[in-house]
């Protein structure tokens, strides 16, 4: 779909207090968002645009420590009705949450597990004996270390204030400046202003030497950013890869119209994602 739309629901995986929460806030107060809805999973928060429950939906993409979201890459790929309109770069610090004071009573640690992950030194040294309990979200930890005897959760220390449960330890992450980058999906366009990033995917025709170089190659010589490159599996075949880049420029802008192109009868495959506004902290976008 083609036409622009104004924005009155953000989708976003909950409950309430996730950093998804907090990203589809961020996003949402600089374009006017009415309000903001909490769904269980990252299917159901696509599932909502999709059914038009709401017009836009909050995905976490990618993360400094843990790196990529699969299943937020997959998710672009499969539902070709949705196009990246937007993204918000979050800074991310975790704490540890429980309602036990001494952290030796605690015999289990809930969270999203990329959350998890960005955390793995920290509960290896602090916790080695606690079981690590993967959660739908880090907010949906808090809901259950509230009702267990013995958890602890690990999210943002504004969710473990709302769900009422003391923080024992501050800044767990593993790495200093852990963030994550979220991408806001629409089924119609969203107006913004530049300067713009652009999200593909691209399979090659073959598996052959120089074959991603003679892609990559045309980006270089147009003097165009790569910000990002991923590949995943193409689920068929092993070996076989679909490559997701992130560069800087708008696909219907030159030089960026010019390379996707030139690329189009080289690659087995291309779909732009989405052309949609570099994130600007504060919300702010350049003229
Ligand atoms: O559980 C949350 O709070 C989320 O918003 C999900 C999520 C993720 O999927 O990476 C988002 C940011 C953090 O990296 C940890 C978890």
């Amino acid at each position: 779909m083609n036409s622009s739309c104004k924005i009155d629901q953000v989708a976003y995986l909950g409950p309430e207090g996730t950093f998804s929460h907090e990203a589809a806030v961020i996003w949402g107060s600089a374009i006017g968002v009415a309000s903001f809805f909490p769904v269980e999973n990252l299917l159901e928060v696509v599932q909502a645009v999709l059914e038009g429950r709401c017009q836009a939906a909050i995905l976490p993409l990618e993360n400094s420590i843990e790196g990529s979201v699969n299943l937020t890459q997959d998710l672009l790929l499969e539902e070709p009705a949705l196009q990246i309109v937007g993204e918000v770069v979050l800074e991310v610090r975790h704490c540890l949450a429980s309602k036990e004071t001494d952290p030796q009573n605690i015999t289990e640690v809930w969270s999203h597990p990329h959350a998890l992950a960005q955390c793995r030194r920290f509960l290896a040294s602090r916790l080695p004996k606690a079981r690590l309990c993967p959660a739908t979200s880090t907010a949906g930890a808090f809901v259950l270390a509230t009702s267990r005897k013995g958890s602890a959760a690990i999210g943002s220390s504004f969710a473990a204030r709302l769900y009422g449960l003391p923080v024992l330890y501050q800044g767990i992450e593993d790495y200093p400046g852990n963030k994550t980058r979220f991408v806001i999906v629409s089924r119609e366009r969203v107006p913004g202003r530049g300067p713009y990033k652009t999200s593909l995917v691209l399979a090659l025709p073959e598996n052959r030497p120089g074959g991603l170089y003679n892609i990559l190659r045309d980006f270089a010589e147009a003097g165009i950013n790569l910000t990002r490159i991923e590949s995943r599996p193409t689920k068929k075949e092993l070996g076989e890869y679909l490559f997701f880049l992130d560069c800087e420029g708008h696909a219907e802008r030159e030089p960026l119209a010019g390379v996707l192109a030139a690329l189009r009868p080289r690659t087995s495959f291309l779909r732009v994602l989405g052309s949609y506004p570099c994130y600007r902290e504060g919300g702010k976008e350049d003229d």
